[in-house]
Formats: C-alpha cells, structure tokens, sequence
C-alpha cells in the first residue's frame, strides 16, 4: 500500500457543489467528505439530487459552483476520461457488456494501452481478481454469467483502469439476496485494499448493513451524515423526507373464481436457436388476486410478459376475461384493458424527448382522456398528467418537461401512474418499485393493494423478495424459461425464495 491508502485521509471531497437545471435546482450547495477505504452511502429521495452529484464526481456533467478534490488535490473534469485519469471509475445500473465477448476481451476491451491485451492483460485480471477476492474466469463469455458475475466484471473493468474510488449507482437492484451478500463480500475486499466505494441505493436495510458512513441528500441539499451504527432504517427514511413514514399495513385475501388473465402452455422458441425461451408456462390470475413470478434475472420472465403482451409470438393461449387474444396486437391488448408497466422504462415506457402529457397519452392514445370521438383530446390528456404528477408525487417543474430531465424514479411513477389509470382489468407490472424511493414505494404499494381490493388482477415481476411476498397472493417460481414450483408468500421467508429461484428445492 502507498501513503495515499491510509484509512482515514479523505478519498473524495466535494464542497459546495451546485448544479442547476431549466425549472430545478438539483444540487445546492451540497457537501459531502468521503474517507478513503470506506463504504460511503448517498440516500435521498427520488429526484433528491444523488445521480447529479454523482455525474459530476465522474465528469459527465458540469457543475456550476463549487469544488472537487480527489486524494487531496483539487480537480476539474470535463469528462469521464479526466475522472478515470484521476483514479474514479463508476459503474451504472445499465450493465454495458458485450455478451459475445468473454470476461477478459470485456475487461481489456478500450484500454489495451494500459496493460497490453494477451498475458500481460490476463496476469493483470488474475492479479486483481485475486487480490480483491473475486471469483471470475477470464475466459467464460459474458452471456453465459448471471446478473452477479456481469456487475463483478464490471467492477473489474473499472479496477483495471486503475480506479481508487468507485462509484455503483443501485448496485443490489437486480440482485437477489444471496447475490447481495457476495457483493457486500466484495466491497468489503476492495475496502481491505485500500479502495473507496461510494454508492447510491435506496434499500436502506442494506446501506446500513455494508455502509461506514450515509449521506442523506434533500431535495438538492446535504441533510447530515450519520454513523449507520447509530441510526436506524426509519429514521434514515424520516431524514430523507423530513417527516414522519406512514407504515405499510398488511392485507386480508380479495382473491375471487372469475378468471381474468389465463395462460395456458406458453412456449417460445428463441431465435437464435438456443434453448427455448419459454416452456408450457401455465397459470391463472384471478380477479383481485395479485400472482408473483420469482425468477434470477434472465430466466424468462421478461419474454413471459413479452408474449404475454403480443410483442413476441410463442405457442399456447393467452385469454383476457373469457376471451382467446392470442392473436391481438399489442394495442388492442392494452385497449382491452392489459396495463404494463415495462422493465426497461427508456425503452418501452417513456419518449424520453417529449413532454410528460405527450407521455401520459404513450400506449393510450384511443381512449379518454386522451381522446373526445376522433380527435386527440390535448387539454384532456394535460389536466390528467396534472392529477398523475399530484397523485404519485412525480416531482418535475411542470408537464411540459421531458421525460428525460427527470429523475430515475420520478420516471417510474410517472408511468406507474399512467398504467394505474383508466381502469385496467388485468396489470402486468415488472419491477414497479425499481429505483423509487422508501416513501414512493409504500404509496405504489398502497395503489395495486388498493385496486387488487377493487378487482384489479397483477402478474408482479419483481427482484425485490420483500416485494413479491408482501404484494403476493402467490407466488411462481421461473428457472430456465419453465415455472418450477409454487409458495405461499404467508410462509415463505426472502431466503428460501431466493433459493428456490436459483434451483433448490421449493419448499412446501
Ligand atoms: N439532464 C437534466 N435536465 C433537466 N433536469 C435534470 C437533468 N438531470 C436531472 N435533472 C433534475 O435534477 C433533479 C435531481 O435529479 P437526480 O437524477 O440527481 O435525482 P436522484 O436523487 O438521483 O433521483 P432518483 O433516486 O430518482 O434516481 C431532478 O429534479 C431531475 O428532474
């Protein structure tokens, strides 16, 4: 280790830090000390600020006041090049990996000055993948890892550009609980290496777990930072709205006999020619009943609520209400009344360059509000986005911003509250909390446990186990493109499930 590791001296400095957008102040005079070789959590609420900060840090946006020093010495980046020159790398909730490329040609790909690309580069990956205690062959191919292994090889891309602070934006979003244990392992071997990590997250569980020190940002200012061996999860989450939470409530059974969505064996062949995407998937969901789909990431549930959908053509039958709509488009199926609520917000949820009531009417442009006789109806579509912004607390300067200018989660209530409208018979939500805050999350909650009690039938996609068996009536469990099992979300614990998701035995 060098004099530069020594815990205690400060890694990262940022001092009165603001930042300002058309209609929006996103960091104000915001000031945060990250000691070297600690885990340092950022917490706040949706559009609280964190990301912003967080781009600057790795110069991918400019602030307008304020200072950055790196290891003592003050900076200035116009990019993430400069940032990466100063020893911080950051790794982002979208994994960019090429799948046909293997661990090694991910690692080295961009960077072959650094370390050349045969041996030497291989010596390099085996030397820090040892060193930092991760389990990694450098010859697999990325497509062939799970979600874990991919977001180890992107740390490892990072490592080996030579970063001494790393930066993880939602790191545990997409794992399951086993999956976060072995990241908090890693993060603990990168600490004992002399390496900070500054992450964001909003499962205030885990930041408490792994963290040395929180942060809490409120809407663009710094709150405190506290000691996580002090402070508990409630008063992190009063810390961040400035108020007191409202504690979710549990929910008596409204499952009733009527049928809404059926499925009956769905299969999919893949088009690529591998093995099949999905085989003789068959379930029902039943009016006010809300069914769980349990899977690690990539086990078919993404193209289950894809055929589902009518955007990918399998075998088998999908009924809505009594009716076959396996041939259907997509838009006749959400004219029925299929509301969904994508995976993958940018691409499938949001025109990210149109204003937020052009986005109210995405998906819903032939029906009320959006809509009087033949016409587009402009001024109805406007005042409903004004009652979805109010309603989900979507935090924005006005409707006529673009859907990109907001925040994560403010993105996912937006479309949260769109698909929650018009009353829809049948909700396909995939990972409807993803990236919103505590207090957004319990009120998205509160809404489906509301409209299941009305009659609203959910198919719920989730890699939040809490989630799935807190919402659930039941439970499926996917692996491999086939439902394995089924629990009763009443017994099942997060650590069983998480098991069962990864091939034990479903417990009874
Ligand atoms: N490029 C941009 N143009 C306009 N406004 C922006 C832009 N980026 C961020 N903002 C605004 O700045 C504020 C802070 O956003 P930021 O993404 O930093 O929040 P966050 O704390 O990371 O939220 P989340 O938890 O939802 O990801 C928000 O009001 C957002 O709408």
């Amino acid at each position: 280790m060098n004099d530069t590791s020594e815990p205690n001296t400060t890694a990262v400095r940022l001092t009165d830090i603001g930042k300002r957008f058309p209609g929006v102040i996103a960091n104000d005079q915001v000031n945060v000390t990250v000691r070297r070789a600690t885990v340092h959590a950022l917490v706040g609420e949706n559009g609280a600020g964190k990301s912003t900060l967080m781009k600057i840090l790795y110069g991918v946006q400019k602030p307008d006041s304020g200072t950055i020093e790196v290891d003592g010495r003050q900076v200035s980046f116009s990019s993430p090049s400069d940032a990466i020159a100063a020893g911080i790398g950051m790794v982002f909730q979208h994994f960019m990996l090429a799948d046909n490329l293997t661990v090694l040609e991910n690692v080295v790909l961009g960077a072959e000055k650094l370390h050349g690309s045969g041996d030497r580069a291989r010596d390099r990956i085996h030397e820090l993948a040892r060193s930092y205690g991760f389990d990694l062959d450098p010859d697999r191919l990325v497509e062939d890892l799970g979600v874990g292994d991919r977001q180890r090889v992107e740390i490892l891309k990072v490592l080996y550009r030579g970063a001494h602070t790393i930066i993880l934006d939602e790191p545990t979003a997409v794992l399951v609980p086993q999956e976060v244990e072995e990241l908090f392992d890693n993060l603990r071997g990168l600490k004992a290496e002399g390496v900070t990590v500054i992450f964001i997250s909003h499962k205030l569980d885990e930041v408490l777990a792994i963290a040395d020190d929180v942060t809490v940002i409120r809407r663009g200012r710094t709150v405190t930072t506290v000691d996580p061996k002090h402070t508990t999860a409630r008063q992190l989450a009063e810390l961040m709205v400035g108020s007191e939470l409202p504690s979710p409530s549990t929910e008596s059974s409204t499952v009733t006999d009527v049928v809404e969505l059926s499925v009956h064996d769905l299969s999919l062949a893949d088009p690529l020619g591998g093995r099949d995407l999905l085989t003789d998937v068959s379930f029902d969901i039943h009016r006010g009943e809300v069914v769980g789909i349990a899977g690690v990431e990539g086990n078919g549930q993404a193209e289950l609520v894809e055929a589902i959908m009518g955007m990918r053509k399998g075998t088998g039958t999908v009924g809505l209400s009594g009716e076959d709509i396996s041939g259907w488009s997509t838009a006749r199926r959400r004219e029925a009344g299929i509301g969904y609520i994508p995976e993958d917000r940018q691409r499938h949820g949001l025109l990210l360059d149109a204003p937020l009531w052009e986005n109210r009417m995405l998906g819903h442009q032939t029906r009320e509000p959006n809509r009087k006789g033949p016409f587009i109806d402009r001024g109805g579509a406007r005042s409903d986005t004004e009652r979805i912004v109010a309603a989900y607390d979507v935090r924005t300067p006005s409707i006529d911003t673009t859907a990109r200018a907001l925040s994560g989660g403010n993105q996912q209530k937006l479309i949260v509250g769109r698909e929650m409208s018009g009353d829809p018979v049948v909700l396909i939500a995939s990972h409807p909390t993803r990236g919103v805050d505590v207090g957004a999350q319990a009120a998205i909650w509160d809404y489906i446990k509301t409209a299941r009690r009305e009659g609203l039938a959910v198919l719920l996609i989730s890699a939040d186990l809490d989630e799935l068996i807190g919402l659930s009536d039941t439970i499926h469990v996917m692996l491999r493109g086939r439902l394995v099992g089924t629990v009763d979300p009443q017994t099942v614990t997060p650590q069983q499930l998480g098991s069962a998701m990864t091939g034990a035995e479903v417990p009874a």
